[in-house]
């Protein structure tokens, strides 16, 4: 069963058919890039499926369970997790005290008015930073970290919530190539180790071909493309919106 399905999502701002129709689905353990140029749509699709927005049309399913129109803070109790472009951290605490605050962030979502200790979080965040290479700088102030090890340490806050869909806004943006390879190679580890569903937007290529098990691509709100990175390559409806041969989508 996929752990998301969207189901014939449309939104229009005004005038604008910001989505068409767009139907997809993730699996567990699955790397699914959705791409598109500036204006596809691609924030639109995140933003309903975390419940920042409603879809005027369509259904969310998340585990089968159908999630259509429920708030951000229902999305994230049925497992959806979400890592932003721009990294959120807090600089003045050390990393291990910022995994020990999205842990208790949220075990109080979750649980309410049962509060445990940091000190009982201790191990769970060392987990986390264990899963996601970052156990030696546990110590250290986040404001002292190079970047890729913030956006690894923002990947362990967001691992914080046990996600079963992680929603990744641009992941390696402002990296290296040789850093963002190595963080779509940690990210790959642990939706395969956690059975964990991704879905990531991304303009570098080299991260989408290189990276994703499946790629879907947005022109205009319409999905005009869904398939593996060979045949989203091959496809010419793609190259033409990519080289502005068309101008846009069919
Ligand atoms: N709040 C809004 N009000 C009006 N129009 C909007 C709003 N949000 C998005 N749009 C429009 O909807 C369309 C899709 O926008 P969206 O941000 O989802 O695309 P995107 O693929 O994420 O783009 P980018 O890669 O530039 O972030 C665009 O034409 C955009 O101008």
């Amino acid at each position: 069963m996929s752990v998301l399905a969207v189901e014939a999502l449309s939104k229009s701002y005004g005038g604008v058919q910001a989505l068409d129709g767009v139907s997809f689905s993730v699996s567990a353990g699955e790397l699914l890039a959705l791409i598109g140029p500036n204006g596809a749509g691609k924030s639109t699709c995140f933003n309903i499926v975390n419940g920042q927005i409603r879809a005027d049309s369509g259904r969310v399913r998340l585990n089968g369970r159908d999630v259509t129109g429920a708030s951000p803070r229902r999305m994230a109790l049925e497992g959806v997790g979400r890592s932003f472009q721009v990294a959120q951290v807090f600089g003045s605490m050390t990393v291990r005290e910022n995994v020990q605050t999205a842990l208790l962030a949220a075990r109080h979502r979750l649980l309410g008015f049962l509060r445990p200790a940091a000190t009982l979080l201790r191990a769970e965040a060392e987990a986390l930073l264990e899963q996601t290479r970052m156990a030696a700088r546990a110590d250290e102030p986040a404001a002292a970290l190079a970047y890729g090890d913030v956006k690894r340490l923002e990947l362990a806050m967001a691992l914080a919530t046990a996600p079963r869909l992680l929603l990744m806004d641009e992941p390696t943006a402002g990296m290296g190539v040789e850093e963002r390879l190595a963080l779509m190679a940690l990210v790959r580890d642990l939706a395969r180790t956690n059975g964990l569903a991704v879905l990531f937007t991304e303009h570098s290529m080299d991260v989408v071909f290189g990276h994703a098990d499946r790629v879907i691509v947005l022109a205009r709100g319409r999905l005009i493309a869904d398939g593996t990175p060979q045949q989203v390559r091959a496809d010419p409806k793609v190259a033409d919106i990519y080289l502005g041969r068309r101008g846009g989508a069919e």
